[in-house]
């Protein structure tokens, strides 16, 4: 089964080389690479919530964040795509703002 915690250990690995990444082709790389650990917490239960229904409050918040980050990805990726290497790490800095918003409601 998918570890959502490796996931997100890979995902905190990817995103510093995202932030760090100063080419265009570099950070289509990255993105690609925290994008698949991305989709694969997107495929795990967080430890927490492993006894509860697929519909309780926290898993819709999980699978609503999760989702939301993916579709972020996607938004920096086509700047990535476009060589809008400044434009496309400001929106980056909003993965982590949706890591921050998501950790807090589930309290991770
Ligand atoms: C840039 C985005 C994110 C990064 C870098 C990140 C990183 C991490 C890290 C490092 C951990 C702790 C693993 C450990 O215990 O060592 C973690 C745990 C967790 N994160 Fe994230 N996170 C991100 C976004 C999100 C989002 C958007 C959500 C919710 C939708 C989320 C939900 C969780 C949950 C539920 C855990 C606990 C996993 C478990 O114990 O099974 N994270 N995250």
């Amino acid at each position: 089964a998918v570890d959502v915690e490796d996931a997100m250990k890979d995902m905190s690995k990817s995103y510093r080389l995202v932030m760090n990444a100063d080419d265009a082709a570099s950070l289509k790389k990255d993105l690609a690479t925290f994008r698949a650990a991305a989709v694969e917490a997107q495929s795990g239960i967080p430890d927490k919530m492993k006894k509860q229904p697929a519909d309780s409050t926290e898993r819709k918040i999980y699978a609503e964040g999760i989702q939301k980050l993916i579709n972020q990805v996607d938004v920096v990726s086509k700047l990535a795509d476009e060589g809008k290497v400044p434009e496309a790490k400001a929106e980056a800095a909003k993965l982590k703002e949706l890591m921050k918003e998501y950790h807090s409601k589930l309290g991770v």
